[in-house]
């Protein structure tokens, strides 16, 4: 079903062009050339998201999340509009703007460490691609490790670690040569319950003390409003922005926050409208 109701914008986002923009996406569509033929993924997708802001992206299953992210990440060149960051274009007539994408981090669903190195030796690995030499990129990973939560696991082997650890890993790598910003997709998914509330903490207080603008997808709604200054909505495929809700919570957040009633209340109004589609 296409869906082409007006976006509900309930708050005041950057406006186009302001200097609070960071990230600005204007007009996106995307369309796959698949076997079976055109698969429409996204259309028309306009946001613009401030220095600093966490917004997470929700939807249901295929419904161009990760479309999206892969836009915004450089990976994959938008079949028309534009996304800008820091005012520069990301992408231009097709080809990515290399320059742009210096001050972006990714982190993923896999943490993708590489086997063969250490956990200090897979955090500081951008740095080595940058020239940085061994001293710099020792005491960097230090740091980092000491930021989420891996303090003494310099030495070690990502086959050493649990889930959680190797995501932390995946973040402190992304955050090793300082990005102002960072695309999530779905890193904390295949983490059980318990991790998973732990790693959002942990990731709340990193982004506190990073700074970076976050786009964070995920499937569980409570996970995006526990994180998230907004929320952004896609529609079914082709995806559209259906929605895009403020959380207005106060943080530092803590895991009473979910048992508030604003945080249920919004949490609801989602899964009510996501129940719609
Ligand atoms: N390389 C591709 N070629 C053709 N179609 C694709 C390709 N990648 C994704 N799609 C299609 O585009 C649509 C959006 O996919 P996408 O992975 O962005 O959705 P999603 O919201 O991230 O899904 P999920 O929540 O299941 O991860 C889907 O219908 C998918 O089948």
């Amino acid at each position: 079903m296409t869906i082409s109701a007006p976006v509900q914008q309930r708050g005041a986002p950057p406006a186009p062009g302001s200097p609070r923009a960071q990230l600005e996406v204007t007009a996106v569509d995307k369309i796959y050339q698949a076997r079976r033929g055109e698969v429409h993924a996204l259309s028309d997708v306009n946001l613009s998201i401030a220095r600093g802001e966490f917004i997470s992206l929700v939807g249901r299953s295929g419904c161009g999340k990760t479309t999206l992210l892969r836009i915004l990440a450089g990976l994959l060149p938008p079949s028309s509009g534009t996304v800008t960051a820091d005012g520069e274009s990301i992408w231009r007539g097709g080809k990515r703007n290399d320059e742009a994408f210096q001050h972006f981090g990714l982190v993923f669903q896999d943490a993708n460490l590489f086997p063969w190195y250490t956990v200090a030796d897979n955090i500081a690995l951008p740095l080595k691609l940058r020239g940085v030499g061994k001293r710099a990129r020792r005491a960097r990973a230090a740091e980092l490790c000491e930021l989420v939560g891996l303090p003494g696991f310099e030495n070690a082997y990502p086959r050493e670690l649990s889930g959680g650890m190797r995501q932390r890993a995946a973040i402190a790598r992304a955050l090793s040569y300082d990005p102002t910003i960072l695309l999530m997709d779905e890193p904390f998914g295949a983490l059980d319950a318990l991790t998973r509330d732990k790693m959002n903490l942990e990731l709340q207080s990193i982004h506190a003390q990073a700074g970076a603008t976050v786009v964070f997808v995920t499937h569980s709604i409570s996970e995006a409003v526990f994180l998230a200054d907004r929320v952004v909505l896609l529609t079914p495929r082709p995806g559209r922005i259906r929605s895009v809700t403020p959380v207005p919570l106060a943080r530092p957040r803590s895991l009473e926050t979910e048992t508030s009633p604003e945080f249920q209340t919004i949490v609801r109004e989602l899964r009510h409208e996501l129940d719609e589609e």
